[in-house]
C-alpha cells in the first residue's frame, strides 16, 4: 500500500512505473492494469503510462546513454522512463519532477535506488540538449517503434510509413457514433454544441470530437444516445450494411461496438460470438445501454461443431484478432510486446477463422473480413491467399484505412459467395 498522497505526482509516477513494469514483464494494458490505481490519480497515471509507452524507444535510448550498466530492477527502470517522459513533456516543472520521482523511488525496495534515480534524472537535465540531438541518429528512438515493426511499415508503405508512425505516436482522437434509432446526428451535434463540446461529422453516423471528453460529459450517453467508437471502426456496418430481417453472424464481437452499430442501423436476427465469456458480458452491457438485443454466446467461432446449428447466415462480420498495428496510439504497449513472428501467427489464426466462417455463409451471402492492422500479411495478402483456396469467393469492396487525425487504421474486404 502506497504511503504517498493520491494527489501527488510522486504517487502517479510510482503507479505508472508499476504498470509499465508489468507491461515489460509481458502483461497487456487491456488487462485493466489501471484498475488498481486510486480514481483521483487515474487520469494522471493514464497519461504517464500511455505517454511513456508511446515514447519508450526514446526513453530507452536515453537510459542506454545515462546508465553505466543495465538496471536489473524493472520497476526502477520503469520509474526512470516515466520520469523522463514527464521531464520532456513538462520542462517548466523539471525540478519538481525530479524531487517527486525520488520520493516515488522511496517506495520501491526500501528506497535503495533513490540516489540512482536522482543522479540519472539530474544527469539527463544537464545533457538534455545533446542527448535530444543524438536521437536523430537512432531510428528506433526517433520513430518510437521497434526496428522490425518499422521495417514492415517501410516495406508495405514506402510513401506513407512516416505518416503511419507519426499517427502512432500521437494521443488518439475521440470519435462518437450517434445512435440513429434514438436521435439524428444533426440533433445530437446541436446537443454537443449546447454544452460547449466541439465536433464535426465523419462517415454516416460518426462525429469527431475536437477534444477527448469523459463520457459523463456527453449528453444522453447513459441513456444510449451515443457511443464512443472510432469512425474507422464504423466503416464495418457501413460496408456490410445487411438488409433488415437478415440473419447475421458477428463472429468476433467483443466488446461489441460493431455489433451495436449493425443493430442500430437495421432490425437483424443477430448472433454475436466471442471466445472469452468475460468479453461477451461487455457486449451484453453495451447492448443493454443502447436498448438493443442480440443472441450473445461464448465460443470459438472456428469450431463450427460447437456453436453452429447448420442454418446459413446472410451476412457475416469477421473482425478477426490481429496485431492491432493500425491502432498503436490506443495500445502503445502492443508494439513493444509483439514479436516479429506474431504477424505470421495472427495470419494463421485469421486464415483458420476465415475458412471456417465461409462455410456458414449462404450462397449469395456476404462476409466482411476486417482487421485493425496495416500489415499486408493480415490484410490484402491474407485475402489473396483465401481467394486461392475458395474459388466461389469474389471481392465486392476492399479498403485500407491508414491512421490519420480522424480515423484509426483498419482494413476491410467485403467478399461475396457466388451462388
Ligand atoms: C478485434 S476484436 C473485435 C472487436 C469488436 N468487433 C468490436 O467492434 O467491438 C477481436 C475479438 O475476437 C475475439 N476472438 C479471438 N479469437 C476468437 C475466436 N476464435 N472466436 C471468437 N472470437 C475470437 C477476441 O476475444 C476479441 O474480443
Amino acid at each position: 500500500m502506497s504511503r504517498l498522497p493520491f494527489t501527488s505526482l510522486a504517487y502517479a509516477l510510482r503507479e505508472a512505473a508499476r504498470i509499465d513494469a508489468a507491461v515489460f514483464a509481458g502483461q497487456s494494458l487491456a488487462d485493466n492494469l489501471l484498475g488498481r490505481v486510486d480514481v483521483v490519480a487515474r487520469p494522471a497515471v493514464q497519461d504517464l503510462v500511455y505517454g511513456s509507452l508511446r515514447a519508450f524507444g526514446r526513453g530507452d535510448f536515453f537510459l542506454s546513454r545515462l546508465l553505466e550498466k543495465p538496471l536489473a530492477v524493472d520497476e526502477v527502470r520503469a520509474l526512470l522512463l516515466v520520469a523522463l517522459y514527464r521531464l520532456e513533456t513538462r520542462p517548466d516543472a523539471a525540478h519538481t519532477v525530479v524531487d517527486q520521482a525520488v520520493s516515488a523511488a522511496g517506495e520501491i525496495l526500501h528506497g535503495k535506488f533513490r540516489g540512482l534515480v536522482n543522479a540519472v534524472l539530474r544527469s539527463f537535465l544537464r545533457q538534455q540538449a545533446s542527448l535530444t540531438a543524438d536521437v536523430a541518429a537512432d531510428p528506433v528512438a526517433l520513430a518510437q517503434h521497434p526496428g522490425w515493426w518499422l521495417a514492415q511499415l517501410q516495406a508495405a508503405w514506402p510513401d506513407d510509413w512516416q505518416r503511419i508512425v507519426d499517427a502512432g505516436n500521437q494521443a488518439p482522437p475521440m470519435g462518437l457514433r450517434v445512435n440513429r434509432r434514438r436521435i439524428s446526428r444533426d440533433d445530437y451535434l446541436r446537443q454537443l454544441t449546447a454544452v460547449d463540446i466541439g465536433a464535426h461529422p465523419v462517415g454516416e453516423d460518426g462525429l469527431a470530437l475536437l477534444k477527448p471528453q469523459p463520457v459523463d460529459r456527453l449528453p444522453g450517453f447513459f441513456d444510449g444516445l451515443v457511443s464512443v467508437q472510432d469512425p474507422g471502426a464504423q466503416r464495418a456496418a457501413e460496408i456490410l450494411a445487411p438488409a433488415a430481417g437478415s440473419r447475421v453472424l458477428d463472429a468476433c464481437a467483443a466488446p461489441g461496438g460493431k455489433t451495436a452499430h449493425l443493430l442500430e442501423r437495421a432490425d437483424l436476427d443477430l448472433l454475436a460470438l466471442d471466445l472469452k465469456p468475460a468479453r461477451c458480458r461487455r457486449v451484453e452491457e453495451g447492448l443493454g445501454r443502447l436498448h438493443l438485443s442480440a443472441r450473445v454466446e461464448a465460443a470459438d467461432c472456428a469450431k463450427l461443431d460447437v456453436w453452429w446449428d447448420g442454418r446459413p447466415f446472410d451476412a457475416v462480420l469477421a473482425d478477426v484478432p490481429c496485431t492491432a498495428s493500425g491502432v498503436v496510439r490506443r495500445n502503445p504497449d502492443a508494439k513493444w510486446l509483439r514479436r516479429p513472428e506474431d504477424v505470421a501467427s495472427f495470419a494463421g489464426t485469421q486464415a483458420r477463422i476465415l475458412d471456417a466462417l465461409w462455410q456458414v455463409l449462404r450462397p449469395g451471402g456476404r462476409l466482411l473480413y476486417a482487421t485493425c492492422s496495416v500489415f499486408p500479411e493480415e490484410n490484402s495478402v491474407q485475402v489473396r491467399n483465401f481467394l486461392g483456396r475458395q474459388t466461389a469467393a469474389g471481392i465486392v469492396h476492399e479498403e485500407q484505412l491508414l491512421p490519420d487525425a480522424e480515423r484509426d487504421g483498419f482494413y476491410y474486404c467485403l467478399l461475396e459467395k457466388r451462388a
